[in-house]
């Protein structure tokens, strides 16, 4: 089949690979010419694990193409994917911009029958509106589809190639045959449905994601007020296969480009039709505390941070990746900088990223190893579960730090490693594991 995939970030670079890498003919667009110029001269704007290897070997065969030509790509192909961003606006409603825009520019140049998928996350009546813009320009007859987009960051190629589902919103017998031909090389579970469902179950789906990291953020903050290890309670939930053992790890709460910004939409969506979505009010409310829980334990341990040095090892908001986008260490280390602290950063990847993004220059300095951050530093933050993190020693890290403080905001030292070291060590939910300052063992109600 020949492809246009317009916009071509995380979702439309990723997707386009693996369409092409199926045996499709793909064009991925996009109006950045920087971007399409790096990508044509073997540059990858983004990490993604096995990203490079993949588009080396489609562009070699032929089969992917990469182009700020919308009009001719539109004309070129049988399907059109929007695969445009769909950012968060002041009041957490989706911007619609860029898809209406996309949009525009379909109906401008389509010249026969095309189906039109939207691939973006965008509020349910998304696709009509899609379709009514197409229309207003053209005589010709095309079918849309809602085919939602479930990849995650860090393992985007593997979630695409081997994906638990792909769901086809569509009211054309015709485009759900020929889009449900283009997925079965990726998945066994092909649900078709209507349109608007399609829209919310990315939604959904999300929100429920993210309700179940709350949940387990709050049960691990419990956990450290009555003495139980949110480890173990985790496990024993997830035994249970309605609950299931995964998204059941704390930490800081999430970020990233997707569960802050579609939570906030779907909580507007609900509350333009009336609907008061209070759970998810109370999932996000909870995530935006949860952040500020590694700052309370440095207080705890410093007492005051003016003039103290800590050091942050992780910047992205999940390992491999280089995405900071709503990454929680952005509001941790502005907290810290706001305090009076100073701040010494590492990522393995996501500096260039972070420094653009928020441009918070001063008393922060990046550094190259996760060793330079750790030396002189009166407290170490642990905020990204990178490997490379967990395989360094904690007893390492108590001799370069100047003070022995280390609060794992990801749980990724256990016992075993922590024993024998003098490390006054926080983690999430497990005060067992506390060290140096550990509370006495609650009394508990009977
Ligand atoms: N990032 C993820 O993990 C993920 C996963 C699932 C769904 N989604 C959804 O997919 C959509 C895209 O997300 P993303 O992370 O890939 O965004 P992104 O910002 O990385 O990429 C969007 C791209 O679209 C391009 N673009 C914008 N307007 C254009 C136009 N008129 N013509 C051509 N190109 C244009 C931009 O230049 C950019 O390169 C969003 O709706 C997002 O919510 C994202
Ligand atoms: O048990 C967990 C799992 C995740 N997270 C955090 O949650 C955020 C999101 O993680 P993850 O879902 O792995 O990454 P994303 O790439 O944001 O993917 C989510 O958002 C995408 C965009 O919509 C969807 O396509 C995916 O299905 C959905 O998992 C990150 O900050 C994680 O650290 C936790 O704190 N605890």
């Amino acid at each position: 089949m020949k492809i246009s995939v317009i916009g071509t970030g995380y979702v439309g670079l990723v997707s386009g690979v693996c369409y092409a890498d199926a045996g499709n003919e793909v064009v991925c667009v996009d109006k950045v010419q920087e971007k399409i110029e790096m990508l044509n001269s073997g540059v990858v704007p983004i990490y993604e694990p096995g990203l490079k290897e993949l588009i080396d070997k489609n562009m070699e065969l032929g089969r992917l193409k990469f182009t700020t030509g919308i009009e001719q790509s539109v004309k070129d192909s049988d399907i059109i994917i929007i695969a445009v961003g769909t950012p968060s606006l002041p009041d957490g409603r989706a911007n619609l911009d860029f898809v209406k825009n996309v949009a525009n520019e379909i109906g401008v140049s389509i010249n026969g029958y095309k189906i039109i998928v939207t691939k973006s996350t965008v509020p349910v009546g998304t696709n009509e509106i899609v379709e009514s813009i197409i229309s207003a320009q053209t005589d010709v007859v095309f079918d849309v589809a809602s085919v939602p987009e479930f990849l995650r960051e860090g393992s985007a190629i593997q979630d695409t190639l081997n994906s638990n589902r792909v769901v086809i919103g569509t009211n054309s017998k015709y485009a759900a045959d020929v889009l449900s031909e283009l997925h079965k090389p990726f998945t066994r579970n092909i649900l078709v449905t209507d349109i608007r469902s399609s829209e919310m179950i990315k939604y959904a789906s999300n929100a429920f994601l993210a309700t179940k990291i709350s949940f387990i953020n709050e049960i691990a903050n419990i956990c450290e007020k009555v003495g139980a290890d949110v480890t173990q309670v985790a496990l024993g939930m997830g035994y249970d296969h309605r609950i299931g053992n995964s998204f059941l790890n704390p930490g800081i709460g999430y970020g990233g480009s997707c569960f802050p910004k579609d939570t906030q939409a779907l909580i507007q969506i609900a509350g333009q039709m009336n609907y008061d979505f209070k759970l998810l009010k109370s999932v996000v409310e909870v995530n935006n505390d949860q952040r500020f829980n590694v700052l309370t334990k440095l207080k705890l341990i410093l007492n005051d941070l003016e003039n103290k040095t800590v050091g942050i090892w992780g910047l992205a908001f999940k390992p491999n990746t280089d995405d900071v986008r709503d990454t929680p260490a952005y509001e941790i280390i502005k907290s810290i900088l706001d305090c009076g602290g100073k701040v010494k950063a590492y990522d393995p990847l996501a500096i260039e990223n972070f420094k653009k993004t928020f441009r918070l220059s001063h008393n922060i300095i990046y550094c190259d190893t996760a060793k330079d951050v750790a030396l002189d530093s009166d407290a170490l933050c642990i905020l990204t579960e990178w490997e490379e993190f967990s395989l360094i020693n904690p007893t390492t890290i108590q001799k370069w730090l100047k003070r022995p403080n280390l609060i794992d905001g990801r749980n990724i030292y256990n016992e075993v490693q922590l024993y024998g070291t003098d490390l006054t060590y926080y983690s999430v939910g497990r005060p067992s594991l506390n060290k140096g300052v550990k509370d006495k063992s609650p009394v508990l109600f009977v």
